[in-house]
């Protein structure tokens, strides 16, 4: 497989799970969203490589790239003589996709008139090349992707309601990167591993962790993209502390986005908060936002620092650095929030 799916955080598992059971059944057309950068191709090539049409083509059409009048001849090819200077017949990517994958990307950015040719595709499962009368079945598996939220195109009349529904059978969301941080050390490894193969005549050492802390805590506005783009750049030239300021803009992690304040964490906090809710009469007693707030911060508080132990192998100064708080209140934090090292 060229580039794996990588990450194990609840949605890319879940993700895994859907490709697993619609990589078999390839009649149901597939919409992948999620914000630039997230792996929206990733995932399609992920569903082509495991279904049974990974012997024929994967043929990748960016509708956003190509004017609107090419992109027509593009996708259904043109007959010798179609027009002034169609001097030879040309095979559309839907043929040269035909058994295999088409995977539109940018989707959302298609052109009214050919949404409502690509419509008659998927509907009669027949189309011909421009300036032929011939029909040509069709046998692809249409995968599409947009950063666009398509229902509110819909609702902007810049994308038809009909095709929505015979492109949208399976719709895979991929959350950005920042939702799901678990998955960034698990990218840093793979890439650090890839670049080591790939520059085998080069010392690449893996990240101090005081680099890995910092690329573990950003936001990633442009996603695995942009991780994967600084991680090279780190990896291959090396990068001192001004330098990784620089390359990540001063752009620190919002609270939401610190390793650890996760779905997960999120998730048994409210479970906490209900339990204390459903408390007995004497326990309501206690019930107050001060107690939730201070509940919350524990667990919080737990999460980031248990993440950044790990991280840094146990390393207090190293952890206690990346905290930005005294070694000695990690180890008063580590005692009274009873985090414990891993044998
Ligand atoms: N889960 C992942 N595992 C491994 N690599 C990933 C993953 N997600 C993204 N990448 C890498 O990040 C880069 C961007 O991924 P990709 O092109 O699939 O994103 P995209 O969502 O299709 O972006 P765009 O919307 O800009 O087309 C690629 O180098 C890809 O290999």
């Amino acid at each position: 497989m060229d580039t794996p799916l990588v990450g194990s955080s609840p949605s890319i598992q879940k993700i895994r799970e859907i490709i697993r059971l619609v990589s078999q059944d390839t009649s149901l057309n597939v919409v992948i969203t999620g914000e630039t950068g997230v792996g929206k191709e990733v995932v399609a090539r992920v569903l082509y490589e495991l279904s049974p049409r990974r012997k024929k083509e994967f043929v990748k059409v960016n509708c956003a790239a190509i004017p609107d009048t090419l992109l027509e001849s593009e996708l259904f090819g043109v007959e010798q003589g179609a027009y002034t200077g169609a001097h030879r017949k040309r095979k559309g990517k839907f043929e040269i996709a035909d058994g295999g994958v088409l995977f539109l990307d940018e989707i959302g950015d298609m052109s009214f008139h050919l949404q409502a040719k690509l419509l008659h595709v998927l509907q009669s499962g027949e189309y011909s090349r421009l300036g032929s009368e011939t029909n040509i079945t069709s046998n692809t598996w249409v995968i599409s992707a947009t950063n666009h939220d398509l229902k509110q195109r819909i609702e902007e009349k810049k994308f038809r309601e009909d095709l929505y529904y015979r492109l949208n059978m399976i719709q895979i969301n991929i959350p950005p990167l920042r939702e799901r941080p678990e998955d960034i050390p698990e990218l840093i490894s793979h890439y650090t591993r890839l670049y080591q193969d790939k520059y085998p005549d080069r010392v690449i050492a893996p990240l101090n962790t005081h680099t890995y802390g910092r690329l573990c805590s950003f936001s990633w506005p442009g996603n695995v993209r942009q991780l994967v783009s600084i991680l090279q750049r780190i990896l291959l030239i090396g990068c001192d502390e001004e330098t990784l300021s620089e390359i990540l803009h001063e752009h620190p992690a919002p609270p939401d986005n610190a390793p650890g304040t996760t779905p997960t964490t999120y998730g048994s906090l409210v479970e906490k908060i209900r339990t204390m809710a459903a408390g007995t009469p004497e326990a309501m007693e206690a019930f107050s936002l001060k107690a939730i707030k201070k509940t919350a911060t524990d667990i919080v508080e737990k999460e980031v620092i248990s993440q950044v132990l790990d991280r840094t192998n146990w390393n207090r100064t190293h952890a206690s650095k990346i905290l930005k708080i005294s070694y000695k209140t990690l180890l008063t934090k580590i005692d009274r929030l009873n985090i414990s090292e891993p044998n």
